[in-house]
């Protein structure tokens, strides 16, 4: 997988991608994450990336010249076609299923607005794709960008140990997390639940089923419908909601 980042602030998306699971495919070259700053295709003195809103009003908005220039650049770099997707708030929110879906593609370009946002015209001839990261207020575009590399680089062929690919699988059977716990089994904030000493590993497996049921059922409830669950895992269900109620 090829990242190509089209950002005013390349520093900052390439030491996103520097560390932790996703650094370490780099170095192992699973993945490549490469940025391309608009600044040096502008063709003006000033290097000029930004103009005035037309229309009046405050702020400025991306020019079209230099970001066409540098995605020209990018699409030329390599050979495998190129998916642009443009991080904004107009876009379609981002899901695990469509961070899935992007991970079987051989390159995505990732664009990031700055200022008041990009030339829309720009848009409607480079992007195939708007995504967000969510509903608030961000001041560009890369830290969409950097969830998107993260979340899609390590579903990489290789990119996680078989601990972190069986933590993965929980996570992304679609339901949220048991509670974790290390040593000391004893401590002033409380003691680890017994069941996770007892060596019984089916035990251990309800447990935290249930656990990871019942916590979605209390916090995200939105997730639960969107989940099929099994004969056991109804079971589970109702006796954290029985327990739950009393
Ligand atoms: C959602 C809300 C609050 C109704 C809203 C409505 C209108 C504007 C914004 C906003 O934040 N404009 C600024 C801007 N944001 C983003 O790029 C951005 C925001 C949120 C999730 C994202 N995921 O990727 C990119 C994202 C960065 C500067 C260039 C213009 C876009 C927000």
């Amino acid at each position: 997988m090829r990242f190509d980042v089209v950002t005013l602030f390349p520093d900052f998306v390439r030491q996103c991608a520097a560390v932790g699971v996703v650094g370490r495919a780099q170095q192992r070259e699973l993945l490549q994450v490469e940025t391309w700053n608009p600044r040096d295709y502008a063709t003006d003195n000033y290097r000029t990336v930004d103009g005035r809103t037309c229309g009046g009003g405050p702020g400025m908005v991306m020019l079209i010249d230099p970001l066409r220039a540098a995605l020209k650049a990018m699409r030329e770099a390599a050979a495998e076609p190129v998916h642009v997707i443009y991080l904004s708030p107009q876009g379609a929110r981002l899901t695990q299923g469509r961070v899935e879906a992007l991970a079987k593609l051989p390159r995505i370009g990732l664009l990031c607005g700055r200022y008041e946002g990009v030339d829309e015209r720009l848009l409607a001839h480079e992007v195939d794709e708007e995504l967000s990261i969510g509903d608030y207020v961000l001041s560009g575009g890369e830290l969409g960008a950097a969830v998107i590399i993260d979340a899609v680089g390590r579903l990489q062929e290789g990119a996680l140990n078989d601990a972190q690919s069986a933590q993965q699988d929980s996570f992304s059977d679609g339901l949220l997390d048991c509670p974790h716990y290390a040593k000391p089994v004893r401590h002033a904030l409380g003691d680890v639940p017994e069941v996770l000493l007892s060596g019984d590993h089916a035990a251990i497996r309800r447990w935290r089923l249930k656990q990871a049921l019942g916590r979605t059922w209390l916090r995200r409830p939105d997730l639960l419908v969107q989940r099929a669950l099994d004969k056991e895992s109804r079971a589970l269900l109702e006796e954290f909601r029985r327990e739950y109620a009393q």
